[in-house]
């Protein structure tokens, strides 16, 4: 019989069981079926089995003697001496059985603690040695490196252990530290020799190697706690190509984009970290924020000393069908308004560079992120397309909207310029008076907006949202600096930055493209120019190395067709993930906690 407990529980979990599965069982038999066999006596006796072990847990178990073995052995003794009776004859023969034996000797190490292995006697040299506390350290060699490095102490001369590698043999034998001092290698003294001397003693012995070490002191021993931060690196890395790397072997390489676990951050210049997914393995070097900061920060921004006259295409608010003869509600050619001219943007170039060696400003390094897992009720992260005027967004994004025009939508922008004939209210624009424009600008309800030719043009949160609701992935044109406006949990913004080839194929493949100018020229189709085009990568690399923290991913639109063959691969590939990476501080923070982050640019580690 179940105690009233017992069968409180059972009752408990049986009748969660048969709710969960009233929405899947189909058919009123499978249901009973389901039913007998859950009321079945066997399934209950495990379940009270597994309660009965629950309470035992608890209570943990004490041994009622250490000895268990001394004492079966003198029973066994006393037994033989006066063995008249038949049980007594049977009692000593099972206590003189070898597993009966083994079992007892196994309990008394359980209960005198003594799990320990049995150390060899310390040597005589070692117990000779003066003044410092010597460790003699034995590990076992397999074919993998024992993962530590070494160098020679500058002040003193002796060789000391520069990092262990996490996850390595050395620091899985919990044995050899950071900061302890090597005296010898397999009976080999190591004074006055160079790391790279060392090196091949360890390489050439088989098996064991022992080590004679002077620990680093315990005031040293108080490492911080070991970091466990998930983080998206924002630039490549390759060992090969760094000189300044202090081993090589011990470094991890990667691309911008892959997510990283760092695994401690102790050393300030060269932190450790795994791929995430690469399992349990050893970690590599990589390194710090603060390295790559002040690398970048050293780096000749090119562009500050080549200035060249740019005079880049600006064309504004002229309907992509004028020219391509194709007409979609929603993309416009140039709706990226608050455009600067090219002697603003000159000077704001300037500055930011200027503001970039002052270290105002940071470079891309790492970023903290999560994972998410999409659910299948949850709406289509937002698309957001970013890249130099006349690059390609509007043709990119047309071509998306074209191929699978269920999957994806533009939002309606709003205008305060009158209504042509051909268009129609909520398809083209929502034509709206000025008073309630600039009530929407008060209200913050803008992405983005701005004048031109005396009216208003804007993007609206609202018109994203009503894409968003019909179960589509909205594609956003916008101006990077306005992308804080939907970096937000509520958007999930995936960044894609559409950038100009180097310049010859820029000139190759866009010898036949027109874009719609302004000044002298304005609402003409004319080609690019080769001032054009050179403008084109300049404001590409500017934006690159101002936001390129924000971009999930870069691509180049050179050929057109392999450009959109990449991006819609891309796309639908992050709707297919089961896991994406996202910024730590979209779900961590409150929406206001949220705006405030992204727009100083926090966050970031
Ligand atoms: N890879 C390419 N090869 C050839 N022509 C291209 C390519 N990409 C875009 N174009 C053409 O270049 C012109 C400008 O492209 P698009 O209008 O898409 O630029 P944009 O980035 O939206 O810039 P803007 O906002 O200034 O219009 C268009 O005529 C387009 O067809």
């Amino acid at each position: 019989m179940l105690s009233r407990t017992e069968h409180r529980g059972v009752c408990k979990l049986l009748s969660s069981v048969m709710s969960g599965t009233e929405s899947h069982t189909d058919r009123e038999e499978d249901y009973k079926f389901l039913h007998s066999m859950l009321m079945e006596k066997k399934v209950h006796l495990l379940f009270k089995i597994h309660e009965r072990l629950k309470r035992f847990e608890k209570r943990g178990p004490v041994p009622v003697l250490e000895r268990a073995a001394c004492l079966a052995s003198d029973l066994a003794d006393e037994l033989i001496e006066d063995s008249w009776k038949d049980k007594a004859k049977e009692l000593v023969v099972m206590l003189s059985k070898p597993h009966f034996k083994s079992l007892l000797s196994v309990h008394d190490a359980v209960a005198q603690r003594d799990f320990e292995p049995a150390l060899p006697a310390i040597t005589d040299e070692a117990l000779e040695e003066e003044g410092d506390s010597v460790k003699i350290v034995s590990l076992v060699k397999t074919k993998d490196p024992l993962g530590a490095t070494i160098k020679r102490d500058k002040s003193t001369g002796a060789i000391v252990v520069a990092r262990i590698m996490r996850g390595g043999a050395a620091d899985k034998s919990g044995l050899i530290h950071e900061g302890d001092e090597l005296r010898e290698v397999n009976g080999v003294p190591l004074e006055h020799r160079k790391p790279k001397e060392i090196l091949p003693l360890l390489a050439c012995s088989d098996g064991e190697i022992k080590f004679k070490i002077v620990p680093r002191s315990s005031k040293e021993d108080a490492s911080p706690e070991k970091t466990k931060l998930l983080v998206r690196a924002l630039f490549d890395y390759d060992p090969g190509q760094d000189p300044a790397a202090p081993c090589k072997e011990a470094a991890l390489a990667f691309k911008r984009g892959d997510v990283l676990q760092v695994v401690s951050t102790e050393d300030e210049v060269w932190w450790q970290a795994r791929r995430h997914g690469d399992g349990g393995g050893r970690a590599g070097l990589i390194p710090s924020r603060q390295l790559h900061e002040r690398r970048v920060a050293l780096q000749r921004p090119r562009a500050l000393f080549q200035p060249r006259p740019v005079k880049p295409p600006v064309p504004e608010d002229v309907d992509y069908g004028a020219i391509t003869g194709i007409h979609i509600a929603g993309l416009r050619r140039s709706f990226r308004l608050g455009r600067k001219s090219s002697r603003a943007r000159r000077a704001a170039r300037c500055r930011r560079w200027s503001a970039e060696v002052h270290g105002t400003i940071r470079p891309p390094t790492y970023m903290e992120v999560i994972p998410y897992r999409r659910k299948p009720k949850d709406r289509h992260r937002l698309v957001v397309l970013v890249g130099p005027g006349g690059v390609g967004v509007s043709e990119l994004m047309r071509r998306l909207a074209i191929s699978d025009p269920d999957r994806y939508g533009v939002s309606v922008p709003y205008t305060t310029r009158e209504k042509r004939q051909q268009e129609t209210e909520g398809v083209d624009y929502h034509f709206v008076p000025v008073h309630t424009f600039e009530e929407h600008i008060l209200n913050h309800r803008f992405v983005e907006y701005g004048r031109y030719r005396g009216h208003y043009y804007g993007t609206s949160l609202d018109s994203v949202r009503r894409v968003m609701a019909k179960d589509k992935v909205c594609l956003l044109d916008l101006h990077p600096s306005k992308i804080k406006h939907v970096y937000t949990n509520e958007f999930k913004p995936y960044v894609v930055f559409v950038k100009p080839p180097p310049f010859e194929e820029l000139r190759l493949t866009r010898r036949r493209a027109k874009f719609v100018c302004d000044g002298e020229d304005a609402g003409q189709a004319r080609t690019f120019s080769e001032e054009d085009l050179r403008s084109m990568i300049d404001l590409a690399e500017s934006m690159e190395s101002q936001y390129s923290r924000v971009f999930d991913r870069v691509i180049v639109n050179g050929d057109i067709a392999a450009a959109f063959r990449d991006l819609k691969a891309d796309l639908e590939r992050i709707q297919e993930a089961a896991v994406q990476w996202v910024p730590a501080e979209w779900v961590s923070s409150s929406p206001g906690k949220e705006w405030r982050s992204c727009s100083h640019l926090t966050g970031w580690i």
